[in-house]
């Protein structure tokens, strides 16, 4: 049976944040994500958690200046003390919320920055990350971005990138969190990736993320075959989690309305 997140920054928007963990409870799933938990005390989190029987699937690292447009801070030369200082609240969170996957961002390197420099200030950050988080047997994720419509410059933009950095970090609790929406927009040959990925000699993909393309609406909104992929992943065995980092269409009908998709595979009660 495949596991579905709901991504709380981008589904239940339609209420205060805290009040999502209930919506999505209620509409069957098992488990959350979001981008941050950080405006809000670990242990509020931990008791909607509890009260709704719900896994915290994985959340970031703090990313830097959401507002002024950072997007992540591991790429970036001179801010390794802002990224260790993250990476402690993350961790601090984390063990509050018995989450056991975390998403450090590369983010988006200055213009004319040296890409010498920034490669390896990357491999450095994640390395101290990967070896932090190992000794709470949290694994870290690293997900390309797509930087031709979202993230405009974002470092990490390419699966077959992100795969060939496994080797060169050189650390065994680092994954590909693999979201399907930007390796359509950057790659596709999204079956045959799951399979690389999953199946492969070496495991490399942790964690799942799925919204079709283009526009970034529900699954069945695009040209992604879902159900397709979701049977090769039940074929495989896939027993990480799919997060649901999506937008929803019909805001104003609110993200149940387009849960159609969800149907065979929601929690059902009892
Ligand atoms: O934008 C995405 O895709 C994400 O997964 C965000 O969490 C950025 O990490
Ligand atoms: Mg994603």
């Amino acid at each position: 049976m495949l596991k579905f997140a709901a991504n709380l920054t981008f589904l239940f928007a339609d209420r205060p944040f805290l009040d999502r963990f209930a919506a999505a409870a209620e509409a069957g799933f098992a488990g959350v994500e979001y981008l941050f938990p950080y405006d809000f005390p670990a242990a509020d989190i931990r008791a909607r958690l509890t009260a709704h029987d719900l896994t915290q699937a994985l959340f970031n690292l703090p990313a830097g200046d959401w507002a002024a447009g950072e997007r992540g801070l591991a790429a970036l030369p001179g801010r390794e003390a802002d990224f260790r200082a993250g990476l402690d609240q993350a961790r601090r969170y984390a063990e509050t919320l018995g989450c056991t996957r975390l998403h450090a961002m590369a983010g988006i390197p200055p213009i004319g920055a040296d890409p010498e420099l920034v490669r390896a200030t990357y491999l450095a950050n994640i390395r101290h990350a990967a070896r932090t988080l190992a000794a709470d047997g949290i694994t870290l994720m690293i997900e390309p971005i797509n930087s031709r419509i979202d993230m405009p410059g974002y470092w990490l933009d390419s699966p077959r990138a992100a795969f060939a950095l496994l080797d060169a970090i050189g650390e065994a609790n680092v994954r590909v969190q693999y979201d399907l929406y930007h390796a359509q927009i950057m790659e596709g040959d999204l079956a045959r990736t799951l399979e690389y990925g999953l199946a492969g000699p070496v495991p490399r993909i942790g964690h799942l993320q799925v919204a079709d393309n283009p526009g970034r609406g529900e699954p069945g909104s695009g040209e992604i075959a879902y159900p397709f992929l979701f049977a090769i992943l039940e074929r495989l065995g896939y027993d990480g989690w799919i997060g649901c980092e999506y937008k929803p269409a019909n805001l104003a009908a609110g993200t149940e309305a387009g849960l159609g998709w969800f149907a065979p595979y929601r929690r059902r009660a009892g």
